[in-house]
């Protein structure tokens, strides 16, 4: 039987839904849930995936900040001299990770991987065989792991894997895919490839694909797998009452809305602002699961999401006080019911979603005209927080700072701040929230150093930069920052690389002579944010320019990509 953490316990399982955890005392809204850490008695998986293994250590996940001239005391790693393919930071780590897998047949599979092959033809025809061939894929890396830890397959032994569902649903591709993945971590682990070996390997690849997580954070470069036997008890839903966050090996659950004695923990197992249909997608190929949330039976988009959740008074401490914006959200239609614009949503997501990081400049523009122009009747219904018509703003804000026109990335990112983020995250401490405020504040502080020459007089960069040489940027961005600090230890942790860089950033300000009068009422502000003068003040100084500003960022996109 699973060992849940003090303040949970295990609800009995239901045939639909399996087992789930219950909460057995109230959480308010940003509260720790729980800690899930790896230890005695609590085995669990932390790993980094293949493209960041040269760069963060196998055993605490800590990110090497070698190479960044900004960091006074780097986290360096190295190669492990037996495998040299996965890193520590230090020797300590590199005991720690020795004793848990590493030292007890890990490090001599991976160096068997490395070893050279006698047949290989790369070898006969003189060549250097590829360097990434030569590391196991995340998956069969994962699946080693699992198979050198006698205790981790004990806690798996319980645990849903929907073995039966994926051998006959999809035989040809994702169990194939297992089989190739089961042989060859027996391969390098020199283990008999028997039926039953092969076919306890493939119950764990499918009981790793149903409970671990991807750990990411790509804002510091983090990613990798995650498992642990607790906190995959918890079951999903598209409106979720909690989230999960990531801190080196540990998981912490906290609670996205107030949570009641008894209730049920429900995290989202995806991007809980996808369409439905890509929800629907994720979650039956990946989870093995019809769901059967509010939100999927019937059919709420973001927005009425939004309306939904309570404490919206929390965003009174915010980029948007006015909650008649959340309750009422200023949209033109609603997806509900809506079978033509769901159809036509659809249609163009495939066509509008691929990341274009690395796509040339000249390349990115062209293919942002094309989706801008996708999108044109979610434009026209102003539902502007809906997929992908945010993913095309992210993408273009992404596309101006490349470019180094600041001016227009802060337009579009005060857009998003107030027109989008607050739908897809109703509360102020919500992650990516949180990190777009933080945008928002960095290009303020950019865009005050250097002021664009304007262009032609009346021209649109003529008028922005007008504008923003009307505004008091330094104190905008140091009240924003502000704001970002008082959330992040909710969204994340003081360890979080957001809270970080605005902390560093508010220090900045706050310490730039002949400013005591505006650190003391940005103070005030944050103190007592409801208050009549403190909330005239942001009012004024602060949401007022940021609605000015995110008042370009349709002319801005049209004049760029219409
Ligand atoms: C990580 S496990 C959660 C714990 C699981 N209920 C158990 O008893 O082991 C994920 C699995 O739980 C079930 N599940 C989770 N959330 C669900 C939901 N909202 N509706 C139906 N089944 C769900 C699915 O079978 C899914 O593959």
């Amino acid at each position: 039987m699973v060992a849940l953490p003090d303040g949970l316990t295990l609800g009995s399982s239901s045939p639909t839904r399996g087992r789930s955890v219950l909460a057995s005392k109230v959480f308010s809204p940003g509260a720790v849930i729980a800690v899930f850490a790896h230890g005695e008695g609590a085995p669990g998986i932390a790993i980094p995936d293949n493209p960041h293994l040269a760069r963060t250590c196998h055993y605490c996940l800590a990110i090497a900040t070698d190479q960044d001239p900004n960091v006074a005391s780097p986290v360096r790693v190295r190669a492990c001299t037996g495998c040299r393919t996965v890193y520590y930071c230090s020797s300590k780590c590199q005991k720690a990770d020795w004793a848990l897998a590493h030292g007890r047949g890990e490090c001599k599979a991976f160096r068997r991987v490395r070893a050279p092959d006698p047949a290989s033809s790369e070898k006969e025809a003189g060549k250097e065989p590829d360097p990434s061939h030569l590391i196991l894929p995340t998956p069969v890396r994962t699946l080693v792991q699992v198979l050198v830890r006698p205790e981790i397959q004990a806690a798996m032994a319980e645990m849903e894997g929907h073995v039966e569902t994926v051998r006959t649903t999809d035989p040809d591709v994702t169990w194939a895919g297992m089989e190739l993945q089961a042989r060859a971590a027996l391969h390098y682990l020199n283990r008999e490839l028997s039926k039953s070996n092969l076919a306890d390997a493939m119950e764990i690849l499918c009981k790793l694909q149903v409970n671990s997580f991807n750990r990411l954070d790509a804002d510091i470069g983090q990613s990798g797998t995650y498992f642990n036997p607790a906190l995959a008890m918890v079951n999903h839903s598209c409106i979720p009452n909690a989230f999960v966050q990531f801190i080196g090996r540990a998981a912490v659950l906290h609670a996205y809305r107030e949570i009641k004695k008894g209730e049920e923990i429900e995290i989202s197992y995806i991007e809980s602002t996808l369409h439905r249909s890509q929800r629907r997608e994720s979650l039956k190929t990946r989870y093995r699961f019809d769901c059967a949330c509010p939100r999927c039976k019937e059919d709420l988009d973001v927005y009425q999401v939004c309306q939904r959740y309570p404490h919206l008074e929390l965003n009174l401490f915010s980029l948007v006080p006015d909650l008649e914006k959340l309750r009422n959200p200023p949209v033109k239609q609603h997806l509900q019911s809506n079978d033509s614009l769901q159809k036509y949503i659809e249609e163009i997501y495939p066509n509008c979603t691929e990341s274009l990081q690395g796509v040339p400049l000249p390349e990115k523009s062209k293919l942002l005209r094309q989706r801008w122009n996708m999108c044109a009747r979610l434009r026209q219904a102003e539902l502007y927080a809906i997929d992908p018509l945010t993913q095309v703003f992210v993408e273009a804000n992404i596309y101006f700072c490349e470019q180094a026109n600041f001016p227009y990335a802060l337009a579009v990112s005060c857009f998003l701040a107030l027109n989008s983020d607050p739908y897809r995250g109703p509360m102020p401490f919500f992650g990516p929230r949180v990190k777009g405020m933080l945008m928002v504040a960095k290009l303020l502080a950019n865009t005050a150093a250097s002021m664009p020459s304007g262009g032609s007089a009346g021209s649109l960069s003529a008028r922005l930069s007008e504008a923003l040489g009307k505004m008091d940027q330094a104190t905008m961005c140091q009240t924003i920052l502000s704001i970002v600090v008082h959330y992040c230890p909710a969204a994340h942790s003081k360890e979080w690389q957001v809270y970080h860089q605005a902390r560093d950033l508010l220090k900045d300000l706050e310490s730039l002579p002949g400013r005591e009068m505006e650190n003391a009422v940005i103070s005030a502000f944050t103190t007592n944010p409801t208050k009549a003068e403190e909330a005239d003040f942001f009012k004024l100084m602060v949401l007022d320019p940021i609605q000015k500003l995110a008042g370009f960022a349709l002319e801005i996109m049209d004049a760029e990509f219409a």
